[in-house]
């Protein structure tokens, strides 16, 4: 997250940590007391190797009672998704075991209504990802509030020229913006999770590309279908 803040502690009790060998790789957000939704794009990261889900924590590198790291037993990734493009750019991880729910592991609920978040709308994005263009790694939760910008203006030159389709949204990034690290991780508004953080131009805070999320309320039959169709 570039220029934003460290989140209250445990003020974000839903937010995921995916992790290789105990690095911060990508954002994720608890949906159901099994299911983390992230981004497709985490796997590229994942360099083949075992990943866990940490949830409830505030700082990645200090003990806490409530953080636990939790095995992925299923990742299932949207079939839409590829390396090219954002397209169908989110991923659902099925973790070992329901996780304990307490005031610092919370299910955050999704926009299930297709229907676009007005343009101004102020929403919030939170994560773990570059808080610098140096690629500065923060230590605890970071958040940033954004504006939305309308998909007319982001699908212009010098914005993202016609790559926003009608299933991901934009928030203006001039200055405050998602960084790398912070892919797959929620865009809230009013309290609601509308969009998860993909790579976009993979550029941050240039005003000229604008974040880009995938639209959760696009996804709603695919979501209720994987979680419905996993055993245990
Ligand atoms: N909202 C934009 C946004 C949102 C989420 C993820 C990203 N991912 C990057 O941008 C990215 C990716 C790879 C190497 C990188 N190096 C740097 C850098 N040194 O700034 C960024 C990156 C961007």
């Amino acid at each position: 997250i570039l220029g934003g803040s460290s989140a209250g502690p445990h003020q974000r009790p839903y937010m995921a940590s995916l992790q290789v060998d105990g690095q911060h790789v990508c954002g994720g957000l608890l949906i159901a007391e099994q299911w983390v939704l992230s981004a497709a794009h985490c796997m590229e990261d994942m360099k083949g190797k075992a990943f866990q889900v940490l949830l409830g924590a505030h700082s990645l590198s200090q003990p806490e009672p409530h953080k636990r790291l939790y095995a992925v037993r299923a990742a299932v990734r949207h079939p839409g998704s590829n390396t090219e493009t954002n397209d169908d750019d989110l991923l659902l991880l099925q973790v070992s075991e329901k996780a304990t729910l307490s005031e610092h592991v919370k299910i955050l609920p999704f926009q299930r209504q297709d229907v676009d978040v007005p343009p101004g709308t102020l929403c919030e994005a939170a994560g773990w990802g570059f808080t610098s263009h140096s690629g500065r790694k923060p230590d605890v939760l970071q958040q940033v509030e954004r504006p939305v910008k309308s998909r007319e203006e982001c699908n212009k030159r010098p914005y993202h020229d016609n790559t926003i389709t009608d299933k991901m949204l934009c928030t203006d990034s001039r200055k405050k913006d998602t960084c790398k690290g912070d892919s797959g991780g929620p865009l809230i508004c009013n309290g609601v999770a509308e969009g998860v953080v993909t790579a976009g131009a993979r550029v941050c805070g240039n005003f000229k590309k604008p974040g880009i999320y995938t639209r959760i309320a696009a996804y709603v039959d695919w979501i209720d279908g994987v979680m419905a169709a996993a055993g245990e």
